[in-house]
Formats: structure tokens, C-alpha cells, sequence
């Protein structure tokens, strides 16, 4: 008997071999595969009829095999097939599509998935890669599952044997041969006070649902035997969280005192009077900082908030009770930065401090000269990159850590490893300006208490943003003149480096890959010259050109990842300087550089860039009194999606605007980007879109770890459950 722990080879019509490359996709139990859940329906209920079909639309479509053809054209291979549905038709084109040329036979019937377009002669439509399953039953299978229902779409879990048709007919038999045997999860009486469907009923409906469930809850994920799903595994991940917290609360930290002595410490470096966030953040810090168990504290507030002077005052308090202080920042032109900052602060003071810097690329010598500091306590305030970890750094006595901006969180438990282990364990403040909304960013980062930046310091105008065509550019290069012309900087971004094809297809432009593409030829396939980007402008050869060119005669700057770090250094501190009137960089600066001079901001190729990554380049102006501009320039083709973006960066300036637009255009998925890598990896959670059943789940974590409901053995299914899905799923969640 099959049970939800067995090795999904067992599972018939698998076998060890494909067992084997299942359990490669992360697949081994039957669980697994029960809980690969499709990822879109098709309506064959009620399918799109050929003749309605809309130029630019998604459209899933039935229609018959009238003849097929393979071009050979200079470029590429291309496979062409019309399919025909009554007198209406429909044309489909693969690139190096020479794999299909002997799948498809006249007659037979085909579900289609993929976006229309017009076709060239301007009659009829068009497909280009749509995804295509064939209709036509096999001998030995029924018809049942692929057609006259809902159907089920899956990821193709590799090869193209493993396809969506033969998912769905592998779960659709173990379905069956499980019935009355999936185990319920969730105690019984939340189950019904909630109102939610059981474990398999939920499951049965996720991959067959019901005639008549509506299209667009399925979807969206949104029927009710999803969100029971979805609510199972957010209970669990917020109930780990919740007995977390209590469990930090009980951890022996350092209680710091805060005397008029530190009060004035701070007094002789602050250069201005805080904005009343900042001060209320840094209560809020401070208060922490006081107590006994250890700090894990988030400090959020949009680019240029202020929050670095914050996390600059909680080191002092630190280092004033006799403890080292580390910040980490996320790249080294950010860990130079914070330490000339720093330094130019400290100075001020009439105290001492001693501060070090340790970055990956510096020399061995100097390395090993930092780190025997550092051991020696002979440094009070240690400034860099990952490099502190990694490098096995050693501190006499670490009293906090500021992390800056996007670490895994994984991070946070190898700090205990930095100190001794007689002291108590080192306060943790983590800055970050991704506009997360307050209850999303509670839930998330569970264990960490949360501030809030929600004020701009006094002064500030809001940026001109404007979009311009890079025909144009002249104007703009003027435009940069005029600027510098007033004593003002300027940043020029580019997406890469050096020139070349990119060789980073932009999601918006990729085909959509044919969903029984076997991996080989997929592999080998060039991108169709169709799709070939021309060339892009690059950081490097702009440089020369400009300095050349259009603005000959200006001091400009050359900055990207591959300069090694005294390079990067001198590059910023001459700009920082006022030495350097135009800095042409890559997105290394992306994140925190601080330059309040600078109030010209020129993204070329912003049609490349993503919404969060130009609101951070934005940041990087209007940082000072005077006003600043943001000019968006694209350069060859833009997507809808790019113009989307774009509009959405010129009509508003407010980080979480724009991340709730983010969202909308991209859709949940891509919100967090791969910079909030750390993550836990949910199997059908999405954090963002299911905010609402979030706050539930938190909600009925901490009811549940307050008064457990439920009799003991459910309760003990639950410690159970617990421990699973935290060893499985959240590992890199774990804070501290
Ligand atoms: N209260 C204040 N009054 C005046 N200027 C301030 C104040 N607080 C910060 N600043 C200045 O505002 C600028 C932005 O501050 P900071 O670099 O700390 O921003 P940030 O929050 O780290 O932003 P980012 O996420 O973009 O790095 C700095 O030049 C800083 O000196």
C-alpha cells in the first residue's frame, strides 16, 4: 500500500530510473509529486473558438492538424503546422523545430497554448513556440483527463518523457489509489472552525477540479482547496516562527547601558538633527540594545530615508560600552563608502575610535594585518563585506552587527560564530530599503522585530523623472552639461560592462519554450535571430566615447565590478570628492551610494531594468537639497511590459507604489527578485499574493501556541508536521 512517504519510484509507472531523475527535480516521495501542483488550467470545457481569437491575448485553443511543414530557411530550421478548427485557421511556428517534424499527423487534435499574434500577410493568425499537447488518445489511455473537463497543466518535471500529460495521468492514479488514505494535518477543530475542505479533498480538487469551479479563481490560485493548501503550509512556517521567538526571547545577549557619557558621544558626531522616524527608530533600537536577551531588529525605510546614520548611532552605544561594532554591506564600493563615511564622522569625535576595513579583494597582508586587529580588540568598528564571515574573522568583543542590505538571512546564524563563546551573544540590526508592507514584512522575517523609516529628511524636492528615446541622447548629453555646469554630479548607467551580444535574453522578450521540447534540442537551440538584441551600449566603450565626445572636456568616472577594490575605491572617493563631474557606471552602484551632489541620474537602456533595480538607481540622486532628475532612456526595442514600468517609474517616486505595481506587472512570483534569495522556498505559498491567508496563519499560530486546541495525538501530529516542514523547507530562514 502506497502511502504519502513512499519513494516515488513505487508509484506505478515509475520505476527506479525515472525515480531517479524525479528525485533529481527535488521529487522523491509521493508526497512530492502530489504536491506539484499545476501551475495553469486549460478551460477544454469550453474552449476558445479559433474565430474569436485576440492579437495579443494568451489563448488556449483545440483545433485539428491540417498539414505541417519544415522550412529550412538560412537561419534556422523552422517547423510550421495550420491547425484548423471548422473553416477557421490558425498558424504555429517552432524555431530549429526539426524535433517535431514527424510528431504531429493530419487529423489528429491538439490543445494549444501560446500567445496570438497576426501574421505576416495580416489575415488570420499567428503562434509563435505555443505550448501543444496532443489530444488523440493513445490505445491504452482514455480520453478522460485531456479533454471535455478542466484540465491540469504541470511544470514538465524533465525530459520529454516527463511531461504534463504524463503528470497528469500518474496523479491522477495515485489519486485514486489513495482515496481515504491522505492523512489530515491540521488539527481537526481548526479544520472546522475554519471552514476549510480536508487535506484530500483539497488536493483531489487542486489537480481535478470540478466542473464549473470559476477560470479565474483557479488561476489565480484562489479556490477554496488551494487556500486550504496554502494555509496548511503558511501555519507552519508562522508557527516555527512564533515558538522561535519565544525561544530567542530566552537567549542570554548583552544588556548595554546607555548613559548621558554615550548620549553626548553621539551628540559630538551627529551632523544633523534627525528627522523624528530616525529618532524613533533609534529609540526603538536603543531600547533593544538595553535589554538583556540579544537584538534581531529590521530597519526598513525607502532609498535615502536616512538609515544609515541611525545604525552609525547604535554602534557608538555600542562601542561606548566597551564592544566592538561590525557593519556588512552588500558590495565593496558600499563597505569603502560606509567606511570613509564613518571615518569622516568619527573624526569628529573627540573619543578615538578605531576603525577597520575588510573587503575580499584587499591584499593578503593587509587582510591578515585587519583580522589581528580585530582579534586583538585593537579595532572598534569594523567596516565590510561578506568577506567577515567568509574570511573566519574573529572578534575580542562583537556588541553588535549591522548587516546593510540583502543578505540571506542564513547569515545570521554564523555570526555566533564570530565571538567568543563566553560573551553573550552580539546584537543584530539588519537595514534594508526593499518596501515590503509592514504586515508582509512581519510575517516574514518572523523573528525579527521590525522599524520603520516612513520620512525623507527635511529638504528634500521631489526628482524629475522623464522618459526619453536614446535618439535624443544629444539633448540628454546637454542636459548633463547644463548640470555640471551648476557645480552639480551626474551617474550614466549601463547595463553591462562591456559590449557584446547579451547573451541575458530579458524575460519579457524570451520565447515561450514549447511545453514538450525535449531539454536536448532545447539546449542546443540558438535564440532565433528574430529575437536577437542588437547590441547593447556598454559602460566601458561609453565611456571612451563620451570622454571623446559629447562630453569632452567634463572629469568622467569609470566604475564596475571587475575594477578591483583600491580601484573602485579611488574612483568613488574622487567622486564623493566633487573630483569626478560624471560617473559612467554599471548597477554597482545600485544600492546605498550616497552622493549628495549628484543630481542627475541617466539610465540608459532602461528598458532592461527592472522596477526595483531604477527606484534603487533613482535613490542614488535627490539625496541633497538641490533638485534632482531621473532621465530613463531606452535604446531599441521596448516590450509593453518595459513601457509599463517605465510610465509607472515617471508617475511616482514612492517605493511601495511601486513595489504593489511591480507586483501587478509581474506577477507574485517575481516579486522578490532573486536578490531576496534566502527566502523560504514555499511548495504552494506565495508570500506576497497571499498576504491576506498570512496573516491568518500568524494569527492562528500564536492561538495555537497559547492554547493548543485539539486532543494529544493531534497535537503531537502537529509537533510532528512542525518539525518536518522547518527541516525541509524554511532552513535558510533561520535567524539567529
Ligand atoms: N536627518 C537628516 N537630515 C538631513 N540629512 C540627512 C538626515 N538623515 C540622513 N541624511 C542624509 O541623507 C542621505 C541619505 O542617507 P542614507 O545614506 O543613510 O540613506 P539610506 O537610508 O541608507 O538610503 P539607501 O537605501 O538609498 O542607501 C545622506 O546624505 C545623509 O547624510
Amino acid at each position: 500500500m502506497l502511502g504519502l512517504e513512499t519513494d516515488v519510484q513505487f508509484v506505478k509507472g515509475i520505476g527506479p530510473r525515472i525515480g531517479e531523475s524525479l528525485k533529481a527535480k527535488g521529487v522523491s516521495t509521493v508526497e512530492d509529486l502530489l504536491y506539484h501542483l499545476p501551475f495553469r488550467y486549460e478551460d477544454r470545457l469550453h474552449p476558445q473558438p479559433l474565430s474569436e481569437l485576440k492579437p495579443g491575448e494568451m489563448a488556449s485553443v483545440i483545433g485539428e492538424v491540417r498539414g505541417t511543414v519544415l522550412l529550412r530557411t538560412r537561419a534556422m530550421p523552422i517547423f510550421e503546422m495550420t491547425v484548423g478548427q471548422g473553416i477557421s485557421s490558425l498558424k504555429c511556428m517552432w524555431f530549429h523545430g526539426t524535433y517535431l517534424k514527424d510528431r504531429f499527423k493530419p487529423g489528429q487534435m491538439l490543445a494549444l497554448y501560446g500567445k496570438v499574434e497576426p501574421s505576416r500577410s495580416g489575415r488570420g493568425f499567428k503562434m509563435i513556440q505555443p505550448q501543444v499537447e496532443i489530444l488523440t488518445a493513445d490505445e491504452d489511455e482514455s480520453e478522460l483527463l485531456e479533454v471535455g473537463r478542466i484540465v491540469p497543466v504541470y511544470e514538465s518535471l524533465g525530459g520529454n518523457k516527463l511531461t504534463t500529460r504524463w503528470i497528469r495521468r500518474i496523479v491522477y492514479n495515485l489519486l485514486g489509489e489513495l482515496e481515504g488514505h491522505v492523512a489530515e494535518t491540521l488539527p481537526r477543530t481548526l479544520v472546522e472552525r475554519l471552514n476549510l475542505p480536508n487535506r484530500e479533498e483539497a488536493l483531489r480538487s487542486v489537480h481535478f477540479p470540478p466542473a464549473g469551479t470559476p477560470m479565474t479563481q483557479l488561476q489565480a490560485s484562489g479556490t477554496v482547496a488551494h487556500r486550504r493548501l496554502i494555509f496548511e503550509e503558511l501555519f507552519y512556517l508562522e508557527l516555527g516562527l512564533e515558538l522561535k521567538r519565544r525561544r530567542f526571547k530566552e537567549r542570554v545577549g548583552i544588556a548595554f547601558e546607555t548613559t548621558e557619557k554615550v548620549r553626548e558621544a553621539i551628540r559630538e558626531i551627529l551632523p544633523f538633527h534627525p528627522t523624528s522616524a530616525q529618532k524613533s527608530a533609534l529609540g526603538e533600537i536603543v531600547a533593544d540594545m538595553r535589554r538583556p536577551s540579544p537584538m534581531r531588529r529590521l530597519l526598513q525605510g525607502d532609498v535615502g530615508s536616512g538609515k544609515t546614520i541611525v545604525a552609525l548611532q547604535a554602534m557608538l552605544v555600542a562601542i561606548e560600552s566597551g564592544y566592538q561594532a561590525a557593519l556588512m554591506a552588500p558590495t565593496e564600493i558600499l563597505a569603502v563608502q560606509h567606511y570613509l563615511a564613518a571615518k569622516k564622522l568619527l573624526e569628529k569625535s573627540s573619543r578615538r575610535y578605531r576603525i577597520v576595513l575588510l573587503t575580499g579583494s584587499l591584499d593578503d597582508d593587509v587582510k591578515r594585518l585587519a583580522r589581528s586587529r580585530i582579534y586583538q580588540g585593537e579595532a572598534d568598528v569594523v567596516i565590510g563585506t561578506h568577506a567577515l564571515i567568509e574570511e573566519k574573522v574573529e572578534f575580542a568583543k562583537l556588541g553588535l552587527i549591522v548587516v546593510d542590505e540583502q543578505h540571506r538571512f542564513g547569515v545570521l546564524q554564523r555570526f555566533r560564530l564570530m565571538k567568543k563563546p563566553s560573551d553573550g551573544e552580539p546584537d543584530v540590526l539588519v537595514m534594508t530599503a526593499t518596501p515590503i508592507p509592514r504586515t508582509l514584512a512581519l510575517s516574514l522575517y518572523g523573528d525579527l522585530d521590525l522599524s520603520v523609516l516612513d520620512e525623507l529628511p527635511p529638504g528634500r524636492t521631489p526628482i524629475v523623472t522623464r522618459q526619453v528615446s536614446d535618439e535624443r541622447a544629444d539633448e540628454v548629453w546637454k542636459f548633463v552639461r547644463e548640470q555640471v555646469g551648476r557645480g552639480h554630479q551626474a551617474y550614466v548607467v549601463y547595463p553591462v560592462i562591456e559590449g557584446a551580444r547579451d547573451d541575458q535574453p530579458e524575460l519579457d522578450f524570451a520565447p515561450p519554450e514549447a511545453e514538450e521540447e525535449p531539454k536536448k534540442s532545447a539546449k542546443k537551440a540558438k535564440t532565433p535571430a528574430l529575437f536577437e538584441k542588437p547590441t547593447l551600449k556598454a559602460a566601458t566603450e561609453m565611456y571612451e566615447s563620451l570622454k571623446a565626445g559629447a562630453l569632452a572636456g567634463l572629469r568622467l568616472g569609470l566604475l564596475h565590478g571587475r575594477l578591483d577594490s583600491d580601484e573602485k575605491e579611488i574612483v568613488m572617493r574622487r567622486f564623493q570628492r566633487g573630483e569626478i563631474d560624471v560617473l559612467i557606471s554599471t548597477t554597482v552602484i545600485e544600492v546605498g551610494v550616497d552622493v549628495p551632489n549628484a543630481t542627475l541620474m541617466v539610465i540608459e537602456h532602461a528598458e532592461r531594468f527592472g522596477l526595483a533595480q531604477m527606484h534603487q538607481l533613482r535613490g542614488r540622486v535627490g539625496r541633497g537639497a538641490a533638485k534632482s532628475y531621473c532621465v530613463l532612456m531606452t535604446g531599441g526595442k521596448v516590450s509593453p511590459q518595459a513601457e509599463e514600468r517605465l510610465a509607472a517609474m515617471v508617475s511616482t517616486q514612492n517605493g511601495f507604489e511601486l513595489a504593489e505595481l511591480d507586483l501587478q506587472l509581474r506577477g507574485p512570483g517575481e516579486f522578490f527578485g532573486t536578490r531576496q534569495a534566502g527566502l523560504p522556498d514555499f511548495r504552494v505559498a506565495n508570500l506576497v499574493r497571499d498576504r491576506e491567508l498570512l496573516e491568518l496563519a500568524k494569527a492562528e499560530a500564536a492561538r495555537f501556541v497559547e492554547s493548543p486546541e485539539g486532543t494529544d495525538e493531534e497535537k503531537k501530529l502537529v509537533r510532528t508536521r512542525l518539525r518536518e516542514a522547518w527541516q525541509r523547507r524554511y532552513g535558510l530562514v533561520e535567524a539567529g
